[in-house]
């Protein structure tokens, strides 16, 4: 344990967040810093819409870590709310860590992201190179040379979520910005979202799965209830609704006979059964909820705010 006392005096707590452009890995790395699966992540971009925190406990610091959504030029009324989510986000945290992956070349939309880093000027700006087992020693010296020129950085490390490689450099870099303060969470509790919102995105991650063009950017899961069965300790029933756009998507995302319905549901019922460590009974709905990403009304229901 150490002597509590000067340690205490020396811990650090504070929040950290993590922009980039969509698809770069940011949700990946939060779950391997944090060495739990509390973001939800799949290949297809703008899977994260809120910031979800994953908390990095160590005996020397505590670092929450705040997901984001991909920041990019807004194209619908979902994605204003989302970059405005992240700007407002990123003058709170206390220090930045900017995802670049080292597979693919600094581009349009990592440049316009430096520009809004930029204005943000009190908070220190951590540039992440990452997937970098997806790389060749050369390609990942040559991107560490292009992101020095984007931006003055605070440090440069390059990573991989997917081996582990240099996450504890990483976590030092984020903890050192860190004010001293003591834990802000207790300790042992990896996330502050509540339950319903994690079990929500977990469906949302099964029924991303295989699907193609607009729609996943169509889909949205709302928990509208999660209740223990009665007369039984180890059975939770959830009740969920998934939203899409149109009734052509409703019939796509139930599948021949609803087979494709089964096997979602089947798929995020083990998740939330592995997350919650209970047996479960989900009771997943399909409702169309017309043009919903440009509604303010519909956005509002299900959890965007402005
Ligand atoms: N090989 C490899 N793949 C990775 C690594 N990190 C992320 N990926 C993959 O890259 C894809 C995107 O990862 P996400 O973590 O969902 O990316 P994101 O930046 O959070 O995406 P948005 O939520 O759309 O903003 C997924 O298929 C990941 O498995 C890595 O270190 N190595």
């Amino acid at each position: 344990m150490g002597d509590v006392s000067s340690s205490a005096a020396e811990f650090r707590s504070g929040f950290a967040c993590f922009v980039g452009r969509p698809n770069v890995g940011k949700s990946t790395l939060m779950n391997a810093l944090v060495g739990a699966k509390v973001a939800i992540t799949s290949s297809k971009p703008q899977t994260t819409r809120r910031a979800i925190r994953g908390i990095v406990n160590r005996p020397d610091a505590q670092l929450v870590v705040v997901d984001t959504p991909g920041l990019h030029r807004p194209r619908t009324l979902l994605g204003e709310r989302l970059d405005s989510l992240v700007l407002s986000t990123l003058t709170e945290v206390d220090v930045i860590g900017f995802c670049m992956p080292a597979d693919e070349q600094i581009g349009k939309g990592d440049r316009f992201i430096a520009e809004k880093l930029a204005a943000v000027k009190k908070t220190p700006v951590v540039a992440v190179v990452t997937k970098c087992d997806l790389a060749s020693r050369e390609q990942i010296a040559a991107r560490l040379l292009d992101v020095s020129r984007l931006a003055d950085f605070a440090e440069i490390v390059p990573v991989s979520a997917e081996s582990g490689e240099q996450l504890d450099v990483l976590g030092d870099l984020l903890i050192e910005r860190l004010p001293k303060s003591p834990p802000l969470y207790l300790d042992g509790q990896l996330t502050d979202e509540p339950e319903q919102v994690l079990v929500g995105e977990l469906i949302r991650e099964a029924a991303l799965e295989g699907v193609r063009d607009e729609l996943p950017h169509s889909i949205a899961v709302v928990v509208e209830e999660m209740t223990p069965r009665e007369g039984r300790d180890d059975l939770l029933d959830v009740y969920a609704h998934m939203f899409v756009e149109r009734p052509s998507q409703k019939a796509i995302v139930i599948g021949p006979k609803g087979a494709r319905l089964k096997d979602v549901g089947t798929r995020a019922r083990k998740q939330i059964e592995a997350l919650l460590g209970t047996h479960v009974y989900l009771d997943l709905r399909i409702k169309v909820a017309k043009d919903w990403q440009r509604d303010p009304k519909q956005l509002r229901r299900l959890g965007f705010y402005d």
